[in-house]
């Protein structure tokens, strides 16, 4: 078992364990390589041969042999250019028909994963892997593949033709093999150590570059452009570092090689020259077994080659296979449209019963969290950052599930209803509203079918229809990454026009306005008022003043609720509301006398 690990068999078992449904559902084309394998040792042995016969013909002077032979090379050049056209295109199919699915299996795994598992594991690290970690296995999917068959059939091929031209000369082929077995098993184990950890660093060194790209101001404000760049280069003397290990070892296999394949010709010639003066062999037959002999060095040494390449790529496969094994929330990507009849919804009722929740053991979030929301109402809940107010939503989203207590939308626990149909009732905005990189349009839309006049209203109502006709292309004009060329408050603004186009019964606001100055807040509250008649709104403020004509106030301090009632019954006794109302007011007020 030891042993096995330490040559990499057991990598071997793994990588095509992973491999084979891709390679199966690519058969055609490595049936194709197959064929074409075949046809080129075919070729290679025809050529060697076609050298002996033209070379015996030209010394027995038989000028009528000498046409046919030449015409008969004609020939196999044809076939082999034929022959090398097709080993490139099938090899081609091959690699990247199945670079594409195992690419399209490791995205769509990552659309399915956990919100846990996501929060997890670091973007830049899973971006490598498809990226840096598909190209290594690249390497390997195509001839060097179809190599574990051709290399020992070459041998074998190679040495049954030379051993009937002269079985002793054959035989020398014998003497290197211990050697470039033993070597080559060497080279691959060395180069395995090393490729492990070339892509581990590869993993962390994107890791680098995507967080200094995604933090990038707050790597200029806080002066940190040095230290990010020492990072990164200390990281890349690591990985050049070892990429000169492995170089170290490719030269010094490489010159081994060619000092294998040199003896080898040069043993064959004089010993071959010595049987042709003897009469025992023709010239003819000493340039075919010349010409092939190489041909069974180069299946040894290659073989060692393909071993390493396959180290590399069984390491990219083992990461590829991490995240393939991953738990996901749901065996299939959702539906994206729920039909949902536009304005036709019941109101939901949404409750919270004896929940309680920690992302990290030991460190509970949600102590028996119980909140009922009534259906159509308005619920704020407000209390000091880290409360578990954001946490309540993940949880309504089930992007986590408790550890205890249960979730019911109409009575229905969470649990029974799938994501989709779940999701597509609640709309959501975020603290930090995510816009991806396209028109303000399909912002809006996210894949919804909505008309003009609805994307109008909806912002108009949210008070930024003016804006985005202000902008070159209006609904059309590219927002770039992340929504870069507008502001904190335009974005929310989209988001917010997003949730009335989504037109969910369940609306999540959480903090939706924070980014808005005074003025704009105020008129956009209005829209979210308007917007919030007949849904079930759940809304985390940290501006009390907004939420005071919400149904029902929920004050919450460490994961449990320890006030309940409307703003005016709350004002009316002393406790965490009154105090955080009146701090606000106090703020708000110096806020605008500074104005
Ligand atoms: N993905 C996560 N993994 C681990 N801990 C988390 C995670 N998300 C939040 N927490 C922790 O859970 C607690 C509650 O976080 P939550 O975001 O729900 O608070 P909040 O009341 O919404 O705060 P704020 O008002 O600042 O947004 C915090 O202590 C936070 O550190």
């Amino acid at each position: 078992m030891n042993l096995l690990n330490k040559i990499g068999l057991n990598n071997l078992k793994q990588t095509f364990q992973l491999l084979l449904p891709y390679l199966l559902k690519h058969r055609a084309a490595y049936a194709g390589l197959l064929f074409t394998m075949t046809a080129r040792i075919l070729l290679t042995i025809a050529f060697a041969s076609f050298y002996g016969r033209m070379t015996d013909t030209a010394t027995h002077g038989n000028l009528n042999g000498l046409t046919q032979l030449t015409v008969m090379g004609v020939g196999l050049l044809l076939v082999m250019i034929t022959i090398n056209y097709l080993d490139t295109f099938f090899e081609c199919a091959a690699i990247y028909g199945v670079k594409r699915d195992l690419k399209v299996a490791l995205f769509r795994q990552t659309l399915l994963l956990r919100a846990d598992t996501m929060a997890a594991i670091r973007s830049g690290d899973l971006i490598s892997r498809f990226d840096n970690d598909m190209n290594q296995i690249e390497q390997m999917l195509g001839s060097r593949l179809v190599d574990l068959i051709r290399l020992p059939l070459v041998y074998l091929c190679v040495f049954t033709f030379l051993f009937h031209i002269n079985p002793v000369l054959s035989l020398i082929s014998w003497a290197i093999a211990p050697a470039a077995i033993g070597g080559s098993a060497l080279f691959g184990f060395l180069m395995r150590r090393n490729s492990r950890q070339i892509n581990d660093l590869a993993g962390e060194n994107t890791q680098i570059v995507s967080e200094t790209l995604q933090g990038f101001s707050v790597v200029r404000s806080f002066v940190l452009e040095r230290s990010f760049f020492r990072s990164y280069s200390k990281q890349n003397r690591r990985l050049y570092r070892l990429e000169m290990k492995n170089a170290n070892l490719r030269g010094l296999y490489n010159s081994a090689g060619q000092v294998a394949v040199s003896a080898t010709f040069l043993a064959s010639l004089c010993l071959g020259a010595y049987f042709v003066s003897n009469n025992q062999m023709s010239v003819g037959a000493l340039v075919t077994f010349i010409t092939l002999v190489n041909q069974l060095v180069f299946p040894l040494m290659n073989a060692a080659g393909n071993w390493a390449a396959f180290q590399k790529a069984s390491g990219s496969i083992e990461r590829i296979q991490y995240v393939l094994n991953l738990p996901i929330e749901s065996g299939d990507l959702p539906d994206p449209v729920i039909p949902v009849v536009k304005q036709q919804f019941v109101p939901l009722s949404v409750e919270f019963d004896a929940v309680s929740f920690y992302y990290k053991p030991g460190k509970p979030v949600l102590s028996h969290f119980t909140l009922s929301v009534p259906a159509g109402k308005k619920t704020a809940i407000v209390g000091f950052s880290g409360a578990g107010k954001t946490t309540l939503f993940s949880l309504l989203m089930n992007f986590y599930h408790p550890q205890s207590g249960f979730i019911r939308i109409n009575g229905r626990p969470l649990n029974d209803i799938p994501l989709a149909e779940l999701r597509g009732r609640i709309a959501h905005v975020p603290q930090d509203p995510t816009l991806f990189n396209g028109t303000i349009r399909e912002n809006l839309l996210l894949g919804r079918e909505r008309d003009g006049h609805e994307i109008e209203y909806a912002t108009r109502s949210a008070m930024i229809h003016d804006f985005i006709c202000s902008l070159p292309d209006g609904y059309d004009t590219p927002i770039g990454e992340r929504g870069i060329i507008l502001s904190g408050g335009q974005k929310q603004r989209l988001a917010i026009a997003r949730a009335m186009l989504k037109d969910a019964p369940i609306l999540l606001l959480d903090e939706a306005t924070s980014a808005l100055d005074g003025e704009t807040e105020h008129k956009v509250k209005s829209t979210i008022d308007r917007l919030m008649v007949g849904r079930t709104t759940l809304v985390i403020a940290h501006r009390l003043s907004t939420i005071r004509n919400a149904d029902k106030i929920v004050v919450m301090e460490n994961g449990k609720i320890v006030q309940e009632g409307t703003h005016s019954t709350l004002m009316a006794e002393p406790g965490l509301y009154r105090r955080l109302y009146q701090s606000d007011f106090v703020r708000e007020k110096k806020s605008q006398a500074l104005i």
